[in-house]
């Protein structure tokens, strides 16, 4: 079986998350990736489903130890990584791996796999419908929320890197519209 991958990116708000979660209820095939994490777990969050939390120190090791299909720190020095483990994990269920990374490390993997991969840029609205979501999200401070927001402006310059731009403005037209853009990526009918 060729061994495909999806790759969802997005500045930080933009939806990416909340569109792969509606997808993966939806379609058996797909399996989320589960990334490494270096952040706190935030309320609600469970090590092994949503991250793989560690130390600075365990992160270290497993880029020494080569683990990574691709790393960054993405905010406040905090590093996020996609485990090879993991994509080979899924592709043994004979399964799809789902990633929902950060637009530098999408730029990475898609590099290192694009021959088998759909790549997916959500796009906001605006700047200020990132904010909105963000600031209603809850889980930002005022200082990593602007952080957020400066990255973003740098990544927006990046969408057109990606095979589709989806603009998620009405979440469920948006879901819509990456879900068929999967189904025939995956010749699913
Ligand atoms: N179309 C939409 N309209 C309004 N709110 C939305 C829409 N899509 C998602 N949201 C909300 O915006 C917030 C951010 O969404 P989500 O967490 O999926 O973003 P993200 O791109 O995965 O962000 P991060 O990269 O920080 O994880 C959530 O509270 C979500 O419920
Ligand atoms: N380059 C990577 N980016 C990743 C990975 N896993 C998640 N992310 C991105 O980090 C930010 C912040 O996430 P949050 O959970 O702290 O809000 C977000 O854009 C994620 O998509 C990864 O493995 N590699």
């Amino acid at each position: 079986m060729e061994k495909k991958i999806i790759i969802i990116t997005a500045p930080s708000g933009a939806g990416k998350t909340t569109i792969v979660r509606k997808l993966l209820a939806s379609m058996p095939v797909l399996a989320f990736s589960v990334s490494a994490a270096t952040r706190s777990a935030r309320e609600g969050e469970v090590n092994g489903r949503d991250y793989y939390f560690m130390s600075v120190d365990e992160f270290h090791a497993k880029i020494d130890a080569h683990a990574f299909a691709e790393y960054e720190m993405v905010y406040a020095g905090k590093y996020y990584g996609t485990l090879k483990s993991e994509l080979e994990r899924i592709w043994e269920e004979r399964r799809i791996p789902m990633v929902d990374i950060d637009v530098k490390g999408a730029l990475s993997i898609k590099e290192k796999y694009h021959q088998q991969a759909l790549t997916i840029f959500i796009e906001p609205p605006s700047i200020d419908a990132l904010r909105a979501r963000l600031s209603e999200r809850g889980t930002e401070t005022q200082a990593s929320l602007e952080e957020r927001l400066g990255k973003a402006r740098y990544e927006l310059s990046f969408s057109h890197e990606f095979d589709h731009i989806v603009v998620n403005d009405e979440l469920e037209r948006a879901y819509e519209e990456v879900k068929k853009l999967v189904t025939d990526f995956l010749n699913i009918k």
